[in-house]
């Protein structure tokens, strides 16, 4: 924890930070006066019992959901301090990869990966195409892919590709909303190094729901664990195996956690 904390306290330029939210539907408070910044560069893994509140806090950073108290800043700037122009420039900051991909049917990849760049750019369609093909390479997709719908596509290239279309307009920071389920251990494995090696040459910084243990011990820099509906505990891997509470307890120290070797996460974490 203190090597983390130095880490970050050096280097790191917060990139998002949410600042005492609370949401609430009718009676049911969900998110209650929570905090957390994510910091540039870093994979955050964000984890939490089912129904704790993880898709919520991730579709209300969105505006995709209505709070009822709280700030929200993205790149420092806070989302209703600025104006419409702003507002829209900040949209473009982020990438969003849904659960089971969210591609439009009736889309191909490549029109799928073009949506985001017509709503928001004014580009020829020569260098739409260009474009699509270049974040069809960096997902680790063949050129073929292109002209692809996504029924035509395997469950691991439609993560690809809705991660290609999450990179469309080059965002600081992506949200996978459980990028890996429903792939084979091996896919999974293949999707989670794609993810660090996106960090490693973009500097992006990921924001990761899952529940995939080996994602957390492998590719994620930093934990977070959803619960009590605020953030209860947030860290390296032994701040998670340190902290006291029954559900971080079994889901770190359970028997399927004991099997999955860990990340060097020193060489993530270097102190002075
Ligand atoms: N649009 C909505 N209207 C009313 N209640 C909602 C809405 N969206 C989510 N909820 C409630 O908010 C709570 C948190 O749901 P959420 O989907 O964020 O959980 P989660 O942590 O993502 O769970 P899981 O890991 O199972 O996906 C649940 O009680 C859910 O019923």
């Amino acid at each position: 924890m203190i090597a983390a904390a130095k880490f970050r306290d050096r280097d790191r330029q917060v990139i998002l930070s949410v600042k005492d939210l609370t949401v609430a539907f009718g009676d049911n408070v969900v998110l209650d006066h929570l905090n957390l910044d994510i910091y540039r560069g870093e994979i955050l893994g964000f984890v939490g019992a089912s129904g704790a509140g993880k898709s919520v806090l991730m579709r209300t950073v969105l505006r995709l959901l209505p709070r009822r108290s709280g700030r929200i800043e993205i790149l420092g700037a806070d989302y209703d301090a600025v104006g419409d122009a702003e507002r829209m420039a900040l949209d473009t900051r982020l990438g969003v990869l849904f659960q089971h991909g969210a591609l439009f049917s009736a889309l191909t990849v490549k029109e799928n990966i073009q949506l985001p760049m017509r709503e928001y750019l004014d580009l020829p369609q020569w260098l739409m195409d260009e474009l699509a093909y270049l974040k069809i390479a960096l997902v680790g997709l063949k050129p073929e892919a292109a002209d692809r719908y996504p029924s035509e596509l395997s469950g691991g290239m439609i993560k690809r590709a809705a991660l290609a279309r999450a990179l469309a307009l080059d965002p600081d920071l992506v949200f996978l909303d459980e990028p890996t389920s429903g792939l084979d251990p091996i896919g999974a494995a293949e999707f989670d190094e794609l993810i660090a090696q996106l960090r490693d040459t973009l500097g992006l910084t990921v924001y990761m729901v899952t529940h995939d243990l080996d994602s957390l011990f492998s590719v994620c820099d930093r934990i977070a664990v959803l619960g009590q509906k605020k953030v209860l505990v947030e860290g390296t891997l032994d701040d998670m195996l340190a902290f006291d509470d029954p559900w971080v307890q079994s889901y770190f120290k359970g028997k399927r956690a004991r099997s999955i070797p860990r990340a060097d996460q020193s060489a993530r974490f270097p102190v002075e």
